[in-house]
């Protein structure tokens, strides 16, 4: 191999080793955020130009990984590199059980990046209207934070029911990704949400937005105001 190539390869580890370091990051600020507590949430990077997708191991303290305990895999689903397995008492490496779900996600969308967050927002607000197939919203200033959205639109992020298992939500996630093809977003009745963008940046950034819609939706309801309808009145209770 010449130095050219070399070279090449040097920057093509250390753009997948960063890349690991940084979910590892971010998932810290996650939990802060209260998104991956109790070893919930997961995340995922996908490296489009390397063919590789990096993802978060399964059932561990997601604020105390580091780039070492990274899943990675080829774009194929294979995998690419396994995080070796620590001393006892830790369990052997798992991927995410998150894991078919994500390359549902990649394989129907265009995504860079995903983020499945356990906020407690995520959960509440699906449980504030239990039949409800979609949560909507509009006339907020953060819906403008959601790609293609501007202040005026109606945000329409579909809910999906929850499963004992996390890939018992393959069937329901690809229709709702098939029947929404704008959405950015899929949520899980009383379990979480799945958020993705073109990039880590853009999935951070929309899942900030996403959670302060459904955050001000909860407080508009107990402040017993309508968050669906534009001037957000007082909810209209059936008799
Ligand atoms: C609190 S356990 C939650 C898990 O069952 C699951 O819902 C989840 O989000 C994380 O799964 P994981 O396999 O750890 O990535
Ligand atoms: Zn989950």
């Amino acid at each position: 191999m010449d130095s050219h190539s070399k070279s090449g390869q040097f920057w093509k580890i250390k753009q997948v080793t960063d890349s690991m370091a940084l979910v590892a990051e971010l998932c810290g600020h996650f939990y802060k955020m209260g998104w991956v507590s109790g070893t919930g949430g997961a995340m995922s990077v996908r490296l489009h130009h390397l063919g590789l997708i990096i993802m978060t191991p399964s059932g561990v303290q997601k604020e105390r990984m580091t780039a070492e305990d990274m899943f990675v895999k080829c774009s194929d689903g294979s995998d690419f590199i396994i995080p070796p397995v620590k001393a006892s008492p830790h369990k052997p490496p798992k991927c995410s059980d998150c894991n078919p779900l994500f390359m549902k996600i990649y394989e129907m969308r265009n995504a860079g990046a995903i983020i499945h967050s356990h906020a407690m927002e995520a959960c509440l607000v699906t449980m504030i209207r239990p039949l409800s197939k979609d949560f909507r919203i509009t006339h907020m200033e953060m819906i403008k934070g959601i790609e293609g959205h501007g202040y005026y639109d109606e945000l329409i992020v579909p809910i999906i029911e929850n499963a004992a298992q996390e890939g018992e939500l393959i069937n329901s996630i690809t229709e709702v990704l098939e029947a929404y093809p704008r959405t950015n977003a899929v949520v899980v009745r009383n379990h979480g949400v799945f958020i993705w963008g073109e990039s880590w940046i853009s999935a951070k950034t929309q899942a900030e937005c996403y959670h302060y819609l459904f955050d001000a939706a909860i407080k508009l309801h107990q402040l017993g105001m309508d968050w669906s309808t534009p001037s957000h009145g007082p909810i209209k209770r059936s008799s």
